[in-house]
Protein backbone atom coordinates (compact mmCIF):
# COMPACT_ATOMS: atom_id res chain seq x y z
CA UNK A 1 0.00 0.00 0.00
CA UNK A 2 1.44 3.34 -0.80
CA UNK A 3 2.42 5.35 2.43
CA UNK A 4 -0.42 8.16 2.82
CA UNK A 5 -2.51 10.38 0.33
CA UNK A 6 -0.75 11.44 -2.61
CA UNK A 7 -2.08 15.15 -2.46
CA UNK A 8 -3.92 16.47 0.27
CA UNK A 9 -5.78 19.54 0.53
CA UNK A 10 -3.65 22.37 1.62
CA UNK A 11 -5.08 25.46 4.08
CA UNK A 12 -7.08 27.53 2.36
CA UNK A 13 -5.00 30.95 1.81
CA UNK A 14 -6.46 34.05 1.58
CA UNK A 15 -6.76 35.98 -1.92
CA UNK A 16 -10.56 35.06 -3.35
CA UNK A 17 -13.93 33.64 -2.23
CA UNK A 18 -15.11 31.11 -4.40
CA UNK A 19 -18.48 29.97 -4.10
CA UNK A 20 -20.39 26.89 -5.27
CA UNK A 21 -17.75 24.14 -5.21
CA UNK A 22 -19.43 22.18 -2.60
CA UNK A 23 -22.53 21.45 -4.48
CA UNK A 24 -25.13 20.20 -2.17
CA UNK A 25 -27.34 21.90 -0.51
CA UNK A 26 -25.71 23.60 2.82
CA UNK A 27 -27.31 21.96 5.24
CA UNK A 28 -27.38 18.28 4.19
CA UNK A 29 -23.67 18.83 3.41
CA UNK A 30 -22.99 19.87 6.52
CA UNK A 31 -24.95 17.40 8.65
CA UNK A 32 -22.89 14.83 5.90
CA UNK A 33 -19.26 16.86 6.95
CA UNK A 34 -19.69 15.47 11.05
CA UNK A 35 -20.02 12.58 9.70
CA UNK A 36 -16.73 10.22 8.59
CA UNK A 37 -16.95 9.06 5.20
CA UNK A 38 -14.30 7.72 3.17
CA UNK A 39 -14.79 6.34 -0.24
CA UNK A 40 -13.68 2.56 -2.17
CA UNK A 41 -13.05 3.11 -5.73
CA UNK A 42 -12.19 -0.24 -7.42
CA UNK A 43 -10.24 0.36 -10.32
CA UNK A 44 -8.23 -2.86 -11.35
CA UNK A 45 -10.61 -4.78 -13.96
CA UNK A 46 -9.45 -5.49 -17.01
CA UNK A 47 -12.41 -4.31 -18.85
CA UNK A 48 -12.52 -7.46 -21.11
CA UNK A 49 -16.26 -6.42 -22.49
CA UNK A 50 -14.67 -3.15 -23.83
CA UNK A 51 -12.81 -5.49 -26.15
CA UNK A 52 -9.77 -3.11 -26.04
CA UNK A 53 -6.37 -3.18 -25.02
CA UNK A 54 -6.29 -0.86 -21.99
CA UNK A 55 -8.57 -1.39 -19.24
CA UNK A 56 -11.30 0.64 -19.47
CA UNK A 57 -11.11 3.25 -16.55
CA UNK A 58 -7.48 4.44 -18.34
CA UNK A 59 -9.19 4.76 -21.94
CA UNK A 60 -9.46 8.65 -22.74
CA UNK A 61 -12.79 10.13 -22.89
CA UNK A 62 -11.95 13.97 -23.80
CA UNK A 63 -8.32 13.59 -24.08
CA UNK A 64 -8.91 12.44 -20.19
CA UNK A 65 -8.48 9.08 -18.99
CA UNK A 66 -12.26 7.99 -17.31
CA UNK A 67 -10.94 7.06 -13.66
CA UNK A 68 -10.15 10.92 -13.90
CA UNK A 69 -13.55 11.89 -14.42
CA UNK A 70 -14.99 9.30 -11.52
CA UNK A 71 -11.87 10.63 -9.02
CA UNK A 72 -13.33 14.68 -9.63
CA UNK A 73 -16.66 13.78 -8.88
CA UNK A 74 -15.74 12.28 -5.73
CA UNK A 75 -13.00 14.95 -4.45
CA UNK A 76 -15.31 17.86 -5.06
CA UNK A 77 -17.68 16.38 -2.47
CA UNK A 78 -15.14 18.29 0.88
CA UNK A 79 -17.73 15.74 3.06
CA UNK A 80 -15.78 12.81 1.69
CA UNK A 81 -12.37 12.69 3.70
CA UNK A 82 -10.40 9.91 1.96
CA UNK A 83 -10.67 8.19 -1.46
CA UNK A 84 -8.89 4.91 -1.52
CA UNK A 85 -7.93 3.53 -5.07
CA UNK A 86 -7.69 -0.54 -5.67
CA UNK A 87 -5.12 -0.62 -9.25
CA UNK A 88 -3.30 -3.14 -10.32
CA UNK A 89 0.39 -3.55 -10.00
CA UNK A 90 0.61 -3.35 -13.16
CA UNK A 91 -0.97 0.25 -13.63
CA UNK A 92 0.23 2.03 -10.18
CA UNK A 93 2.58 3.96 -12.05
CA UNK A 94 0.68 4.75 -14.68
CA UNK A 95 -2.21 5.57 -11.66
CA UNK A 96 0.17 8.14 -10.01
CA UNK A 97 0.87 9.70 -13.22
CA UNK A 98 -2.85 10.55 -13.71
CA UNK A 99 -2.99 11.53 -10.04
CA UNK A 100 -0.53 14.09 -10.76
CA UNK A 101 -1.66 15.39 -13.76
CA UNK A 102 -4.89 16.16 -12.73
CA UNK A 103 -3.87 17.49 -9.61
CA UNK A 104 -6.72 15.10 -7.97
CA UNK A 105 -7.04 14.93 -3.95
CA UNK A 106 -7.22 13.25 -0.79
CA UNK A 107 -6.25 9.51 -3.06
CA UNK A 108 -4.65 6.49 -1.73
CA UNK A 109 -3.38 3.61 -3.72
CA UNK A 110 -3.76 -0.01 -2.73
CA UNK A 111 -3.36 -3.27 -4.74
CA UNK A 112 -6.46 -4.35 -6.76
CA UNK A 113 -7.44 -8.38 -6.46
CA UNK A 114 -8.09 -10.54 -8.74
CA UNK A 115 -11.80 -10.11 -8.68
CA UNK A 116 -13.81 -7.13 -7.95
CA UNK A 117 -14.90 -8.14 -4.18
CA UNK A 118 -11.18 -8.54 -3.88
CA UNK A 119 -10.38 -5.03 -4.54
CA UNK A 120 -12.56 -3.92 -2.83
CA UNK A 121 -11.71 -5.68 0.30
CA UNK A 122 -8.47 -4.70 -0.15
CA UNK A 123 -9.52 -1.06 -0.27
CA UNK A 124 -11.17 -1.84 2.98
CA UNK A 125 -8.47 -3.47 4.87
CA UNK A 126 -6.49 -0.14 3.89
CA UNK A 127 -8.92 1.89 6.00
CA UNK A 128 -9.27 -0.58 9.13
CA UNK A 129 -7.76 0.92 12.57
CA UNK A 130 -5.07 -1.73 13.11
CA UNK A 131 -2.77 -0.57 9.57
CA UNK A 132 0.93 0.02 10.65
CA UNK A 133 1.72 3.15 8.99
CA UNK A 134 -0.99 4.28 7.69
CA UNK A 135 -2.07 8.25 7.73
CA UNK A 136 -5.74 7.02 7.30
CA UNK A 137 -8.52 7.21 9.90
CA UNK A 138 -11.17 4.21 9.90
CA UNK A 139 -14.64 5.99 8.61
CA UNK A 140 -17.80 5.55 10.32
CA UNK A 141 -19.36 5.24 6.54
CA UNK A 142 -17.50 4.17 3.49
CA UNK A 143 -19.44 4.68 0.05
CA UNK A 144 -17.68 2.21 -2.79
CA UNK A 145 -17.92 3.22 -6.23
CA UNK A 146 -16.93 1.84 -9.26
CA UNK A 147 -14.01 3.66 -11.26
CA UNK A 148 -16.20 3.64 -14.11
CA UNK A 149 -18.82 5.25 -13.32
CA UNK A 150 -17.77 8.86 -14.04
CA UNK A 151 -20.67 10.71 -13.71
CA UNK A 152 -22.19 10.77 -9.78
CA UNK A 153 -23.33 13.65 -8.55
CA UNK A 154 -23.12 14.96 -4.85
CA UNK A 155 -27.18 14.52 -3.62
CA UNK A 156 -26.87 10.64 -4.75
CA UNK A 157 -23.49 10.29 -2.92
CA UNK A 158 -25.30 11.88 0.01
CA UNK A 159 -28.39 9.97 0.06
CA UNK A 160 -26.77 7.03 0.17
CA UNK A 161 -24.39 8.05 2.77
CA UNK A 162 -27.01 9.69 5.45
CA UNK A 163 -29.30 6.11 4.76
CA UNK A 164 -26.52 3.82 5.81
CA UNK A 165 -25.81 5.85 8.55
CA UNK A 166 -29.42 4.90 10.17
CA UNK A 167 -29.81 1.42 8.30
CA UNK A 168 -26.45 0.31 8.12
CA UNK A 169 -26.24 -0.14 4.02
CA UNK A 170 -27.65 1.41 0.83
CA UNK A 171 -27.33 0.93 -2.95
CA UNK A 172 -28.59 3.56 -5.34
CA UNK A 173 -31.21 1.82 -8.14
CA UNK A 174 -32.60 1.87 -11.57
CA UNK A 175 -35.69 0.38 -12.94
CA UNK A 176 -34.89 -2.01 -14.99
CA UNK A 177 -35.40 -1.72 -18.71
CA UNK A 178 -35.49 -4.79 -20.31
CA UNK A 179 -37.75 -7.99 -17.96
CA UNK A 180 -35.13 -10.41 -16.57
CA UNK A 181 -36.19 -14.12 -17.59
CA UNK A 182 -34.53 -17.40 -15.93
CA UNK A 183 -33.44 -19.76 -18.88
CA UNK A 184 -33.88 -23.35 -17.91
CA UNK A 185 -30.50 -25.70 -18.83
CA UNK A 186 -32.32 -26.82 -22.05
CA UNK A 187 -32.12 -22.91 -23.15
CA UNK A 188 -35.53 -22.73 -22.71
CA UNK A 189 -37.90 -20.34 -20.67
CA UNK A 190 -38.03 -21.36 -16.98
CA UNK A 191 -39.61 -18.30 -15.44
CA UNK A 192 -39.48 -14.62 -16.19
CA UNK A 193 -39.38 -12.03 -13.13
CA UNK A 194 -42.12 -9.39 -13.30
CA UNK A 195 -40.33 -6.09 -14.15
CA UNK A 196 -42.20 -4.08 -12.00
CA UNK A 197 -41.08 -5.27 -9.05
CA UNK A 198 -37.73 -5.56 -9.76
CA UNK A 199 -34.81 -3.12 -9.97
CA UNK A 200 -31.16 -2.78 -11.43
CA UNK A 201 -28.75 -2.37 -8.35
CA UNK A 202 -26.09 0.35 -9.11
CA UNK A 203 -23.62 2.26 -7.72
CA UNK A 204 -22.85 4.55 -5.08
CA UNK A 205 -23.17 2.07 -2.19
CA UNK A 206 -22.40 2.80 1.37
CA UNK A 207 -22.34 1.26 4.37
CA UNK A 208 -21.31 1.68 7.86
CA UNK A 209 -17.58 0.75 7.96
CA UNK A 210 -18.03 -1.99 10.56
CA UNK A 211 -20.92 -3.42 8.87
CA UNK A 212 -19.41 -3.95 5.41
CA UNK A 213 -15.83 -4.74 6.88
CA UNK A 214 -17.29 -7.42 9.17
CA UNK A 215 -19.19 -8.92 6.39
CA UNK A 216 -16.17 -9.10 3.92
CA UNK A 217 -13.79 -10.87 6.23
CA UNK A 218 -16.37 -13.85 7.22
CA UNK A 219 -16.99 -14.30 3.17
CA UNK A 220 -16.52 -17.57 1.48
CA UNK A 221 -14.14 -17.89 -0.75
CA UNK A 222 -16.51 -18.55 -3.61
CA UNK A 223 -18.18 -14.76 -2.76
CA UNK A 224 -15.13 -13.22 -3.18
CA UNK A 225 -14.53 -15.10 -6.46
CA UNK A 226 -18.30 -15.26 -8.27
CA UNK A 227 -20.30 -12.30 -5.99
CA UNK A 228 -21.37 -9.02 -8.09
CA UNK A 229 -23.44 -7.43 -5.49
CA UNK A 230 -22.24 -6.10 -1.91
CA UNK A 231 -25.79 -4.99 -0.12
CA UNK A 232 -26.10 -8.94 -0.48
CA UNK A 233 -22.90 -9.31 1.69
CA UNK A 234 -24.27 -7.03 4.18
CA UNK A 235 -27.51 -8.80 4.11
CA UNK A 236 -26.21 -12.45 4.32
CA UNK A 237 -23.26 -11.98 6.87
CA UNK A 238 -24.39 -9.31 9.12
CA UNK A 239 -28.38 -9.24 8.60
CA UNK A 240 -28.17 -5.92 7.52
CA UNK A 241 -31.39 -5.37 4.79
CA UNK A 242 -29.67 -2.32 2.64
CA UNK A 243 -32.30 0.86 1.91
CA UNK A 244 -32.63 1.34 -1.44
CA UNK A 245 -32.35 4.86 -3.18
CA UNK A 246 -33.70 5.98 -6.82
CA UNK A 247 -30.66 6.86 -8.67
CA UNK A 248 -30.50 8.66 -11.85
CA UNK A 249 -29.51 7.10 -15.48
CA UNK A 250 -26.02 8.63 -15.33
CA UNK A 251 -24.86 6.43 -13.00
CA UNK A 252 -24.51 3.90 -15.26
CA UNK A 253 -21.63 1.71 -15.94
CA UNK A 254 -19.30 2.44 -18.64
CA UNK A 255 -18.95 -1.32 -19.84
CA UNK A 256 -19.09 -1.61 -23.92
CA UNK A 257 -17.23 0.78 -26.40
CA UNK A 258 -20.41 2.41 -27.37
CA UNK A 259 -20.46 3.15 -23.42
CA UNK A 260 -17.31 5.29 -23.98
CA UNK A 261 -19.18 7.57 -27.10
CA UNK A 262 -22.14 8.13 -24.89
CA UNK A 263 -19.49 9.78 -21.55
CA UNK A 264 -18.05 11.49 -24.27
CA UNK A 265 -21.42 13.01 -25.15
CA UNK A 266 -22.36 13.88 -21.37
CA UNK A 267 -19.22 15.62 -20.75
CA UNK A 268 -19.54 17.85 -23.60
CA UNK A 269 -23.09 18.49 -22.52
CA UNK A 270 -21.56 19.05 -18.84
CA UNK A 271 -19.19 21.46 -20.30
CA UNK A 272 -21.27 23.51 -22.05
CA UNK A 273 -23.50 23.64 -18.94
CA UNK A 274 -20.06 24.83 -16.37
CA UNK A 275 -19.44 28.54 -16.32
CA UNK A 276 -16.89 30.53 -13.96
CA UNK A 277 -17.42 34.27 -13.12
CA UNK A 278 -14.66 36.35 -12.50
CA UNK A 279 -15.10 39.40 -10.37
CA UNK A 280 -12.61 42.10 -9.15
CA UNK A 281 -15.25 43.53 -6.80
CA UNK A 282 -14.30 44.54 -3.15
CA UNK A 283 -15.27 42.27 0.14
CA UNK A 284 -18.22 44.78 1.03
CA UNK A 285 -19.44 43.99 -2.88
CA UNK A 286 -19.50 40.09 -2.59
CA UNK A 287 -23.71 40.41 -2.63
CA UNK A 288 -23.31 41.52 -6.40
CA UNK A 289 -21.60 38.01 -7.05
CA UNK A 290 -24.17 36.22 -5.07
CA UNK A 291 -27.13 38.42 -7.11
CA UNK A 292 -24.70 36.98 -10.82
CA UNK A 293 -24.25 33.67 -9.62
CA UNK A 294 -28.30 33.16 -8.45
CA UNK A 295 -29.27 34.25 -11.56
CA UNK A 296 -26.82 32.35 -13.49
CA UNK A 297 -27.69 29.33 -11.70
CA UNK A 298 -31.41 29.80 -13.05
CA UNK A 299 -30.08 28.97 -16.37
CA UNK A 300 -26.91 26.64 -15.75
CA UNK A 301 -25.84 23.64 -13.75
CA UNK A 302 -22.44 24.60 -12.67
CA UNK A 303 -21.69 28.27 -11.57
CA UNK A 304 -18.50 29.41 -9.79
CA UNK A 305 -17.89 33.30 -9.11
CA UNK A 306 -14.82 34.39 -7.34
CA UNK A 307 -14.25 37.77 -5.90
CA UNK A 308 -11.11 39.33 -5.24
CA UNK A 309 -8.44 40.28 -7.60
CA UNK A 310 -7.46 37.90 -9.73
CA UNK A 311 -3.37 38.23 -9.06
CA UNK A 312 -4.70 36.22 -5.59
CA UNK A 313 -7.37 33.70 -7.37
CA UNK A 314 -3.98 31.74 -9.34
CA UNK A 315 -4.77 28.48 -7.27
CA UNK A 316 -8.55 28.96 -7.16
CA UNK A 317 -9.05 29.69 -11.30
CA UNK A 318 -5.99 26.83 -12.22
CA UNK A 319 -8.36 24.21 -10.23
CA UNK A 320 -11.62 25.80 -12.01
CA UNK A 321 -9.55 24.99 -15.17
CA UNK A 322 -8.55 21.64 -14.33
CA UNK A 323 -12.41 20.90 -13.86
CA UNK A 324 -12.85 21.57 -17.32
CA UNK A 325 -14.55 25.10 -17.43
CA UNK A 326 -14.40 26.44 -20.55
CA UNK A 327 -16.83 29.46 -19.96
CA UNK A 328 -15.73 32.48 -18.19
CA UNK A 329 -17.03 36.07 -17.53
CA UNK A 330 -14.89 38.19 -16.25
CA UNK A 331 -16.33 41.75 -14.97
CA UNK A 332 -13.41 44.62 -14.48
CA UNK A 333 -15.26 46.82 -11.79
CA UNK A 334 -11.72 48.13 -9.98
CA UNK A 335 -9.45 48.08 -12.72
CA UNK A 336 -9.89 50.09 -16.17
CA UNK A 337 -8.22 48.97 -19.26
CA UNK A 338 -10.08 45.66 -19.25
CA UNK A 339 -6.67 44.84 -17.26
CA UNK A 340 -8.48 41.71 -15.34
CA UNK A 341 -9.98 40.56 -18.68
CA UNK A 342 -6.18 40.47 -19.91
CA UNK A 343 -4.89 38.60 -16.87
CA UNK A 344 -7.73 35.74 -17.33
CA UNK A 345 -6.86 35.51 -21.25
CA UNK A 346 -2.44 34.69 -19.97
CA UNK A 347 -3.88 32.77 -17.68
CA UNK A 348 -6.04 30.38 -19.81
CA UNK A 349 -3.61 31.23 -22.91
CA UNK A 350 -0.90 29.10 -20.09
CA UNK A 351 -3.05 26.51 -19.16
CA UNK A 352 -3.38 25.25 -22.83
CA UNK A 353 -6.90 24.31 -21.77
CA UNK A 354 -8.22 25.61 -25.73
CA UNK A 355 -6.24 22.77 -27.07
CA UNK A 356 -9.04 20.18 -26.28
CA UNK A 357 -12.09 22.63 -26.65
CA UNK A 358 -12.55 26.26 -27.36
CA UNK A 359 -12.98 28.42 -24.63
CA UNK A 360 -14.98 31.45 -24.30
CA UNK A 361 -14.50 34.62 -22.25
CA UNK A 362 -17.13 37.56 -21.69
CA UNK A 363 -15.27 40.82 -20.50
CA UNK A 364 -17.84 43.12 -18.88
CA UNK A 365 -16.48 46.82 -18.11
CA UNK A 366 -18.05 49.97 -17.49
CA UNK A 367 -18.46 52.71 -20.08
CA UNK A 368 -19.82 55.77 -17.73
CA UNK A 369 -19.61 58.34 -20.20
CA UNK A 370 -19.70 59.21 -23.73
CA UNK A 371 -16.56 61.07 -24.23
CA UNK A 372 -14.81 58.49 -21.98
CA UNK A 373 -16.94 56.04 -24.64
CA UNK A 374 -15.76 57.32 -28.02
CA UNK A 375 -12.30 57.55 -26.41
CA UNK A 376 -12.38 53.89 -25.55
CA UNK A 377 -13.32 52.60 -29.01
CA UNK A 378 -10.63 54.66 -30.55
CA UNK A 379 -8.14 53.14 -27.76
CA UNK A 380 -9.99 49.38 -27.36
CA UNK A 381 -10.45 49.71 -31.37
CA UNK A 382 -6.69 48.80 -31.69
CA UNK A 383 -6.46 46.78 -28.71
CA UNK A 384 -9.44 44.53 -28.73
CA UNK A 385 -8.89 43.76 -32.57
CA UNK A 386 -5.54 42.76 -31.94
CA UNK A 387 -6.86 40.42 -29.15
CA UNK A 388 -9.26 39.26 -31.44
CA UNK A 389 -6.71 37.97 -33.42
CA UNK A 390 -4.43 36.75 -30.33
CA UNK A 391 -7.16 34.80 -29.02
CA UNK A 392 -8.96 33.18 -31.79
CA UNK A 393 -5.04 31.35 -32.92
CA UNK A 394 -5.64 30.24 -29.48
CA UNK A 395 -9.07 28.93 -29.80
CA UNK A 396 -10.03 31.53 -26.99
CA UNK A 397 -12.78 33.51 -28.06
CA UNK A 398 -13.23 36.90 -26.54
CA UNK A 399 -16.54 38.20 -26.38
CA UNK A 400 -16.96 42.35 -24.95
CA UNK A 401 -19.76 44.14 -23.54
CA UNK A 402 -19.27 47.29 -22.06
CA UNK A 403 -21.98 49.05 -19.88
CA UNK A 404 -22.81 51.47 -17.75
CA UNK A 405 -23.42 50.23 -14.63
CA UNK A 406 -25.59 52.40 -13.31
CA UNK A 407 -28.37 52.43 -16.04
CA UNK A 408 -27.18 48.53 -17.54
CA UNK A 409 -28.09 50.00 -20.86
CA UNK A 410 -25.28 47.76 -23.23
CA UNK A 411 -23.62 50.32 -25.16
CA UNK A 412 -21.20 48.03 -27.35
CA UNK A 413 -21.77 44.07 -27.92
CA UNK A 414 -18.63 42.49 -30.26
CA UNK A 415 -19.14 39.04 -30.72
CA UNK A 416 -15.70 37.84 -32.08
CA UNK A 417 -17.17 34.56 -33.50
CA UNK A 418 -20.68 34.45 -35.03
CA UNK A 419 -21.04 31.00 -33.58
CA UNK A 420 -20.94 32.05 -30.08
CA UNK A 421 -23.64 34.82 -30.37
CA UNK A 422 -26.40 32.52 -29.58
CA UNK A 423 -25.01 30.90 -26.80
CA UNK A 424 -23.66 34.43 -25.28
CA UNK A 425 -26.50 36.94 -25.88
CA UNK A 426 -28.68 35.22 -23.16
CA UNK A 427 -25.66 35.43 -20.73
CA UNK A 428 -25.20 39.44 -21.95
CA UNK A 429 -28.62 39.74 -21.25
CA UNK A 430 -28.67 38.46 -17.64
CA UNK A 431 -25.37 40.02 -17.01
CA UNK A 432 -27.24 43.53 -17.23
CA UNK A 433 -29.82 42.52 -15.89
CA UNK A 434 -28.16 41.47 -12.69
CA UNK A 435 -25.98 44.74 -13.35
CA UNK A 436 -28.37 47.26 -12.88
CA UNK A 437 -29.78 46.16 -9.89
CA UNK A 438 -26.58 46.38 -8.32
CA UNK A 439 -24.91 49.18 -6.67
CA UNK A 440 -21.82 49.67 -7.75
N1 LIG B 1 -10.36 -7.53 -10.28
C1 LIG B 1 -11.12 -6.45 -10.41
C2 LIG B 1 -12.19 -6.40 -11.34
C3 LIG B 1 -12.94 -5.25 -11.46
N2 LIG B 1 -12.61 -4.17 -10.71
C4 LIG B 1 -13.31 -2.89 -10.87
O1 LIG B 1 -14.70 -3.03 -10.60
C5 LIG B 1 -15.44 -2.08 -11.32
C6 LIG B 1 -16.66 -2.70 -12.00
O2 LIG B 1 -16.31 -3.89 -12.66
P1 LIG B 1 -16.49 -4.23 -14.19
O3 LIG B 1 -17.32 -3.24 -14.87
O4 LIG B 1 -16.90 -5.63 -14.30
O5 LIG B 1 -14.98 -4.03 -14.73
P2 LIG B 1 -14.05 -5.05 -15.46
O6 LIG B 1 -13.89 -6.28 -14.64
O7 LIG B 1 -12.81 -4.29 -15.77
O8 LIG B 1 -14.83 -5.34 -16.81
P3 LIG B 1 -15.11 -6.73 -17.52
O9 LIG B 1 -16.02 -7.49 -16.61
O10 LIG B 1 -15.71 -6.38 -18.83
O11 LIG B 1 -13.76 -7.40 -17.67
C7 LIG B 1 -14.48 -1.46 -12.32
O12 LIG B 1 -14.14 -0.16 -11.90
C8 LIG B 1 -13.30 -2.38 -12.29
O13 LIG B 1 -12.06 -1.74 -12.57
C9 LIG B 1 -11.56 -4.25 -9.77
O14 LIG B 1 -11.30 -3.28 -9.07
N3 LIG B 1 -10.84 -5.38 -9.66
O1 LIG C 1 -23.78 -3.40 -10.54
C1 LIG C 1 -23.17 -3.48 -9.51
C2 LIG C 1 -23.84 -3.28 -8.21
O2 LIG C 1 -23.56 -4.26 -7.31
C3 LIG C 1 -21.75 -3.70 -9.58
O3 LIG C 1 -21.11 -2.58 -10.10
C4 LIG C 1 -21.56 -4.87 -10.44
O4 LIG C 1 -22.14 -5.93 -9.81
C5 LIG C 1 -20.14 -5.13 -10.74
O5 LIG C 1 -20.07 -6.44 -11.17
P1 LIG C 1 -19.29 -6.84 -12.45
O6 LIG C 1 -17.90 -6.42 -12.14
O7 LIG C 1 -19.47 -8.30 -12.57
O8 LIG C 1 -19.92 -6.08 -13.56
Amino acid sequence: MEPGPLGAAGPSEPGPRVRGVCGAAPAASASASSLAVAAVLPAGGSGERMGVPTPKQFCQVLERPLISYTLQALERVCWIKDIVVSVTRENMEAMKGIIQKYQHKRISLVEAGVTRHRSIFNGLKALAEDQPDSKLLKPEVVIIHDAVRPFVEEDILLKVATAAKEHGAAGAVRPLVSTVISPSADGCLDHSLERARHRASEMPQAFLYDVIYAAYQQCSDYDLEFGTECLQLALKYCHVKAKLVEGSPDLWKVTYKRDLYAAESIIKERISQHICVVMDTKEDEEHVGRHLEEMLKNELNHVKVTSGPLCHAGRDLQQIILEQCYSFVCVNVMTSEFEETQKLLNMLKESHLSVLYPVVVISVSESMQIFLFKHMLLFFGIQLFSWARYVCKNEIFLHNLLCNFAHAAIMFESPVQMGYIVLLTPFSWQLSRVLSGSSF
